[in-house]
């Protein structure tokens, strides 16, 4: 698979305190890579960096082979914190204005489509306040949606989900990918990482300990996956145990 996305050497530190160290990864088109590490081990610092809402201290990211720019960053559709919508307005007039901030034109039929896509009914006139949670998300991912990204950048799209609104995004998630879109995103939801990722990379003090295919994982660790995973993104990497034991 072609590289879509490329990190290479990301550095970023905040005066002295280096929160992301010499970090190096790529998501493929059709790939959905799984980035996991505990709160603070720096996943919203790298996702920032792609963003562009922070500086790497060094390093550099490619979008399609080449730097970011206000060309390359239109195939990005990206979500990261918690998603701030109108609340007082529809979805599809959220979708409207966001179109318009973005400098997207926006036919009615890709509006409706792209509802559609994400499991939202066009014709639903309720207030996004009156949304579930798992309709935010679907709204969500239909404004990262909107102007056809080739690569999605998704902060914790799980998070807070009951199972089946989690089961119907994993679906989701699942046939993007499939349809050719590169998937970049965060969980704290184990069960969950392992039935939608494609890649899995471990985040743990602003290093990543590793970044392998899940199948070989999988077939590597069998049943203790899971204790395997939590071990990396438990460990302390300045503990010496911890240094030698991997
Ligand atoms: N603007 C900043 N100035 C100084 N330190 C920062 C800044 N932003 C983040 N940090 C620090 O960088 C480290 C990584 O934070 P980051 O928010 O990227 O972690 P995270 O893995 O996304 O955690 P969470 O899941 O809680 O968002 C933390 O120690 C945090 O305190």
């Amino acid at each position: 698979m072609e590289n879509y996305l490329t990190l290479s050497h990301l550095e970023k530190n905040y005066g002295t305190k280096e929160v992301i160290h010499h970090l190096s990864l790529s998501v493929a088109k059709g790939e959905i890579y799984v980035l996991l590490g505990k709160n603070g081990a720096g996943k919203s610092t790298l996702f920032k960096l792609i963003a562009e809402l922070a500086l790497p201290t060094n390093g550099t990211i490619s979008i399609g082979g080449h730097p970011i720019t206000q060309q390359t960053r239109k195939k990005i559709g990206m979500s990261i914190n918690q998603p701030v919508f109108y609340e007082d307005l529809t979805a599809e007039d959220n979708l409207r204005i966001h179109c318009t901030y973005m400098d997207y034109p926006l036919s009615t039929s890709h509006l409706s489509d792209t509802l559609k896509l994400v499991g939202l009914a066009p014709e639903n006139q309720t207030s996004v306040k009156n949304f579930s949670l798992g309709m935010r998300q679907r709204l969500m991912l239909a404004r990262c949606l909107i102007h056809e990204p080739n690569l999605l950048v998704i902060d914790e799209p799980l998070n807070g989900l009951d199972p089946n609104a989690i089961r119907q995004m994993r679906i989701l998630l699942k046939n993007l990918a499939a349809s050719g879109l590169a998937i970049l995103m965060s969980s704290h939801i184990l069960s969950e990482v392992e039935a939608v990722a494609t890649t899995i990379g471990v985040m743990n003090h602003g290093v990543l300990r590793f970044s392998a295919p899940l199948t070989s994982l999988q077939q590597q660790y069998g049943e203790q996956l899971e204790d395997y995973l939590i071990q990396e993104m438990e460990g302390d990497p300045l503990n010496e145990t911890y240094q030698i034991r991997n």
